[in-house]
């Protein structure tokens, strides 16, 4: 049995559950990896000269073992997201240290600790087998992926299940990831595939959507509410392009931030009206490495009054971390929001805390989306309320180059790549639905 036989099934119409639950599952498939003895291959160089290109690789890796709660799925496409890029050039650590500590954690998870790590964190595909245990979900079943893996044993993640002691992002802190021809999840990770959209366009999102819902919309996040003047720092990425959708549909005012005209004309067809070119007006807002220019977060601060009508920004929607991080505390109004999930250009943040304490701002970490935000957020894309942003797609043996140019910002919105689908395309079951949104679906498309 190969991965052809696995593809043949899930193009034919006719093929049911009981044929997929009968279909020998192949001895090896093919997968994108880095691999640990080359951890070190980058040293010395700067952030910005690590290549993608080099570290990944496409691989034929063993069938894993499939575990209790488990299920293996077809991968039709996946998509790239940063959290592989840093995977990549091993920073800011190697994700070989997250897969060792995996291991130890039990009998089955040794599995993961394995000399190459098969990254990804996003899927749409077919369900192939579930481990005992697994009733919510049959062989066949379409479907897409979040990428929370949780073990539960704890009450500390009962509530929220981000905050599980053993909370982890599959594919980059476990392996067997997306970006290959079959994965292996915990069937509590699976969701229904939006039936309007391609296999690459129902991989898109999952990732940077979830993120971004809990980030903004989430009471767990920003909570934002009609009205918000929401900052959004690359407001055309992978996070921001769904960060300005959550915006606009939730009646906010999205400030959209972006460093080229072609950047604002997609943020200007999403509905935006408020864009700053970060790069036509120049901002500084460091002087040099160590010393920031306060001078040039009021003169953001003042182009934002502009937009606003002299308001100041209820939420900022952070990412960039250290570059922007003090200018986002500065503009901020009085009890205002700063939510922050990452630091591209820096994790060692500085601001002045003054502008935070006396005006009672705060800012919340967020990482991610539990379970029942995760399911939100897909369900959003399902009704075709928020929509994928995909740019261009890749196929699984250029996944170098995808990562490459996720890496050096010369994407737009989500970059997707196909791993079993023989062409973009092909998994649309709801046409009518499709032919409603396909303007919006389409707005990232080939720009
Ligand atoms: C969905 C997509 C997301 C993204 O894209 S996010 C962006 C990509 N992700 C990243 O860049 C994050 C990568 N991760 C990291 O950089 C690291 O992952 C962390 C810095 C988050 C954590 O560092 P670490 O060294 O893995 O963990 P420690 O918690 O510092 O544990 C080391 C030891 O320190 C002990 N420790 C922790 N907290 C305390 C404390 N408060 N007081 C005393 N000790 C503490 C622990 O127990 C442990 O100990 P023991 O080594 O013996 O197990
Ligand atoms: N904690 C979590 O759960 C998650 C964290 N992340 C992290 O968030 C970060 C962004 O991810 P994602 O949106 O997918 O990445 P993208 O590269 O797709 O988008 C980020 C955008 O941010 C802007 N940007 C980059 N650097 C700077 C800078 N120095 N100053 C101002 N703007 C900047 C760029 O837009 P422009 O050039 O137009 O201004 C860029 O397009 C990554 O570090 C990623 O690892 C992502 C998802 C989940």
């Amino acid at each position: 049995m190969t991965v052809k036989d696995i593809l043949a099934a899930i193009q034919s119409p006719d093929s049911t559950s009981e044929d997929f639950a009968a279909l020998p599952l192949p001895e090896s498939y093919r997968a994108i990896t880095v691999h640990k003895d080359e951890t070190e291959m980058f040293a010395g160089l700067e952030t910005r000269d690590k290549d993608p290109r080099k570290s990944i690789h496409l691989d034929e890796v063993p069938l894993p073992e499939l575990g209790p709660g488990e299920a293996l799925v077809a991968v039709m496409a996946s998509s790239v997201n940063y959290n592989s890029v840093w995977t990549s050039i091993f920073e800011p650590l190697s994700t070989f240290g997250f897969l060792e500590r995996y291991g130890r954690l039990s009998e089955l998870t040794k599995r993961h600790d394995l000399p190459y790590h098969i990254i990804g964190s996003d899927l749409a595909g077919v369900v192939l087998r579930t481990g005992p245990g697994v009733n919510a979900w049959r062989p066949g079943d379409e479907v897409v992926a979040h990428c929370l893996s949780v073990e539960l044993e704890s009450s500390d993640g009962h509530n929220d299940t981000m905050l599980d002691p053993e909370q982890r992002i599959w594919g980059f802190e476990t392996n067997f990831g997306g970006l290959a021809e079959i994965a292996l999840v915990k069937s509590n990770q699976l969701m229904p595939k939006p039936d309007h959209l391609s296999w690459e366009e129902a991989a898109a999102p999952g990732l940077v959507n979830s993120t971004a819902y809990r980030q903004l919309v989430s009471r767990n996040g920003a909570g934002m509410k009609q009205g918000d003047n929401v900052l959004i720092w690359g407001a055309s990425g992978g996070l921001g392009s769904y960060a300005t959708q959550f915006a606009l549909a939730g009646g906010a005012n999205p400030i959209c931030v972006v460093s080229s005209e072609q950047k604002a004309d997609i943020c200007r067809s999403m509905g935006a009206e408020a864009i700053i070119d970060r790069s036509a007006e120049g901002y500084k807002f460091w002087k040099d490495e160590n010393t920031q220019d306060p001078k040039e977060w009021k003169r953001f601060g003042k182009r934002i009054r502009e937009f606003t009508g002299g308001e100041d920004i209820d939420i900022v929607f952070e990412h960039p971390g250290r570059e922007t991080f003090g200018a986002s505390v500065y503009v901020t109004r009085k009890g205002g929001t700063i939510t922050t999930c990452a630091s591209t250009s820096g994790y060692m943040h500085e601001y002045d805390n003054r502008y935070l304490w006396m005006s009672l701002k705060r800012i919340i970490g967020s990482h991610f989306a539990n379970y029942r935000e995760a399911w939100e957020a897909n369900r959003l894309i399902a009704k075709g309320k928020i929509h994928p942003t995909l740019s261009k797609v890749y196929s699984l043996q250029d996944t170098g180059q995808a990562a490459y140019d996720v890496h050096r910002n010369l994407h737009q919105g989500k970059v997707g790549v196909l791993c079993m689908a023989p062409e973009e395309g092909l998994g649309v079951r709801d046409h009518e639905k499709r032919a409603k949104h396909i303007d919006a679906i389409n707005r990232f498309r080939n720009i």
